[in-house]
């Protein structure tokens, strides 16, 4: 009988880990460690001539053209700068749509034409790039011939070092486009929503009086979800290793259902990781807040407070990558897959959006006076209209292979899109439905200073844990963001949706006062409107349970399950039309980034079948065979001692065997169809529908063998192991 050694060291290396990386890092050091490997605004101002500084903030502020004397002056400074700090090259750094951030490397030295070399950077060179990049998915935007892609400077995310132990990369963040100018990232659309929702959310802002109006950003703070395994245990697991995710293991005899993992004691081991992983964000100026222990045994996360949205986006990246890369260090593998241990909770990456400026400050707070309350329910009518006409797109924006695996399996929100808004606004918009409201909830609260609108207060509203997009006190959280995720897709589409609403609402505002009725008048009229016309998709109550899932069906609210049957809601006429409205994607970027998410979830499952063909044939049949051999000869030797042998265990084994088999047989049956399809979407239907099912019944198989096989013949860590053994 062979024993599986890799799972048994893996088993000993993982209880024999000892830490040895140490941070210097204590409190006292926090302040000057933040932003260290940032060029900041002060690095900026002390390093640049007056004239130059004012003019990079100018364009900064206003969101205007970088001017190329600014460009050369300010690349010179950054260079000087990172050159001090032991910087060899710089590198553009981008967002394809894969998700993933792409960066592009070129040294500082140039020949001199004397036989050496000297440090070069012009403005030129931070400004753009060049870069083939053709492999990177376009969805059909550029064929591949057409191979020219550009990388160019975001002057409003602030460059940065990243160190190795050998030296330091200048990391400049840049948008990614095509030679005709349209977007193959996820942060042009970020910028050019951002200017959208500037301008219409200033034209509200004009209306309500305000004179003095900077500009409007939206604001954002990823929570980061993630799990860290010992990494003995991951490298002895393909599944885990290629697609991210368990595809077998047996359920482990305690799960989550004690809740003693959720917000317990974070373990040394984990917490000395946590704390180099913050000290490496810190000095990249990524304003990290919170940790804590999540629901799942080994699941934890990591908090940022509020910050631009763009720049919340780019820190996400880093955060990321900062996450896996400093977990080897601590000897455990960072997992950011949204659902890698079935029966256990999965991972979010719940997205907190808000918007505001320096002056009327963050829009989405209710305030203490009517009339600033006005102003809000404006602000948030604007979003429920926009969630409620786009709610199949955001459902779309953030569906994946893996995200499917966690949304609607009671634990993170369901597929529908919903918004829960607490009961206090609730029924401020239920009294809008009928036209005015006139009081708020609380008893005695009655206002009579202006007569359309309730005094609203902060807090009134409790957490919604099932609700997808909930509005938390000054800001909305949009929880079906997975773990693995960019924000910058659904970041961007928040952005563009809601300046789309922002528009129309001005529009009629401003016709109506041009029309010669009070602001208040026009106002009720419009949020009356809005409530009657998309009140449907407010809901308070309970989204896991059945009945919701019934009524979000009468209401006519979308439900959609998969990432095939969501991504058509990606160039709905709606949603295109909102999109060129506000000049932020094309008919056709939109196309794209629908082939591509179709792409990347049937490469996602393509990955998934080999990976499970693969392990059922070289490891867990040959595992199950050796054992039924040996109860085999069991049975004979038992025989040929004249007694009379039980076979129900041989009996047993065998059918299970023989079910995985057949199970597999069905599966390799159904390779290759997928090329004989017409195109990308029946192309992810057949994977959605007949793949993944064959896959789990695959699961079950082995799962059922991994109960009776010997444990000391397993060729592959258990749940029990990766989960529990830290
Ligand atoms: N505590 C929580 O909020 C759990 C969230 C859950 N892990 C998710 O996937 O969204």
């Amino acid at each position: 009988m062979s024993v599986s050694p890799a799972r048994l060291s893996a088993i000993s290396a993982a209880n024999n880990y000892r830490v040895t990386a140490t941070v210097a890092f204590n409190e006292s050091h926090t302040a000057e460690l933040f932003g260290r490997n940032v060029f900041t605004d002060e690095l900026m101002q002390a390093r640049l001539p007056k004239a130059i500084y004012k003019s990079l903030r100018k364009t900064i502020e206003t969101v205007s053209k970088l001017e190329p004397a600014t460009a050369d002056a300010v690349a010179t400074a950054i260079k000087d700068w990172a050159l001090e700090r032991g910087a060899t090259h710089y590198a553009h750094v981008f967002q394809p749509l894969t998700g993933l951030t792409a960066e592009k490397h070129d040294s500082f030295l140039e020949p001199d034409g004397k036989d050496g070399a000297i440090a070069e950077f012009s403005g030129k060179q931070l400004i753009l790039g060049e870069s083939d990049a053709s492999a990177l998915p376009s969805g059909g935007i550029r064929a591949t011939f057409e191979a020219r892609g550009y990388t160019a400077w975001d002057v409003t995310s602030p460059c940065y070092l990243l160190e190795n132990p050998n030296g330091a990369t200048l990391c400049i963040p840049t948008v990614f486009v095509s030679w005709t100018g349209e977007s193959l990232d996820l942060k042009t659309p970020i910028l050019r929503s951002a200017e959208a929702l500037d301008e219409q959310a200033r034209r509200i802002l004009k209306l309500f009086g305000h004179t003095d109006v900077p500009l409007v950003t939206p604001t954002a703070g990823p929570e980061q979800e993630y799990f860290l395994i010992d990494r003995n245990f991951f490298l002895a697991r393909p599944d885990l290793m290629t697609a991210g995710r368990t595809l077998f293991g047996a359920r482990p005899p305690k799960g989550q259902e004690f809740a003693d993992q959720y917000y317990g004691v974070i373990p040394e081991r984990v917490l000395a990781y946590m704390h180099e992983c913050e000290a490496e964000l810190y000095k990249l100026g990524v304003p990290i807040k919170t940790r804590h222990n999540e629901v799942a045994p080994s699941q934890y996360e990591i908090a940022p407070v509020y910050e631009n949205a763009n720049v919340a986006a780019d820190h996400q990246q880093l955060t990321m990558i900062v996450l896996k890369r400093v977990a080897r260090k601590y000897g455990f593998e960072c997992i950011l897959h949204e659902k890698p241990f079935s029966g256990v909770n999965g991972s979010g990456k719940h997205l907190n959006w808000s918007l505001g400026n320096s002056v009327q400050g963050n829009l989405l707070d209710p305030g203490a006076t009517p009339h600033e309350n006005m102003q809000f329910l404006v602000f948030c009518a604007a979003i429920i209209r926009a969630v409620h006409r786009h709610g199949g797109l955001l459902r779309a924006l953030v569906g994946s292979a893996s995200n499917d695996q966690r949304l609607g399996a009671n634990e993170a929100p369901p597929a529908i899109i919903s918004i829960f808004l607490g009961a206090q606004l609730s029924d401020v918009f239920e009294q809008l439905k009928k036209g005015r409201a006139c009081s708020s909830k609380k008893a005695g609260t009655i206002q009579l200073g202006v007569d359309s609108l309730p005094v609203l207060q902060r807090d009134t509203g409790d957490r919604n844990r099932t609700s997808p997009f909930a509005f938390t006190g000054n800001k909305f959280e949009f929880r079906a963001v997975g773990s693995n995720q960019s924000i910058g897709a659904p970041l961007a589409a928040l952005n563009t949706i809601v300046a789309g609403s922002l528009n129309r609402i001005a529009d009629q505002l401003e016709k109506g006062v041009a029309d010669g009725k009070k602001l208040e008048d026009a106002v009720s009229e419009v949020l009356t409107q809005i409530a009657r016309e998309n009140g449907a998709v407010i809901f308070n109550g309970n989204g896991y349970s059945p009945e919701w899932h019934r009524e979000a069906e009468r209401l006519g609210l979308l439900n959609l399950k998969t990432t095939p049957d969501a991504a058509v809601w990606m160039v709905a006429p709606d949603t295109v039309e909102c999109f060129e409205r506000m000049k932020v994607l094309t008919k056709r970027e939109l196309e794209s980034r629908r082939e591509i998410a179709l792409e990347q979830y049937c490469k996602a499952l393509n990955v998934e079948t080999r990976i499970v063909i693969e392990m059922v044939s070289t490891k867990y049949i040959p595992t199950a065979i050796r054992y039924q051999t040996e109860l085999a000869r069991n049975i004979n030797e038992i025989k040929a001692v004249g007694a009379v042998p039980d076979t129900r265990l041989f009996e047993r084994v065998s059918t299970l065997i023989a079910g995985l088999q057949n199970e597999l047989d069905k599966l390799t049956g159904m390779r290759g169809k997928q090329a004989t399809l017409p195109d990308l979407l029946a192309e992810a239907r057949h994977y959605c529908h007949e793949v993944l099912p064959q896959l789990n019944a695959i699961r079950q198989a082995v799962d059922a063998l991994e109960t009776v096989c010997p444990d000391d013949t397993w060729p592959v860590p258990t749940y029990e192991e990766m989960l529990f053994i830290k």
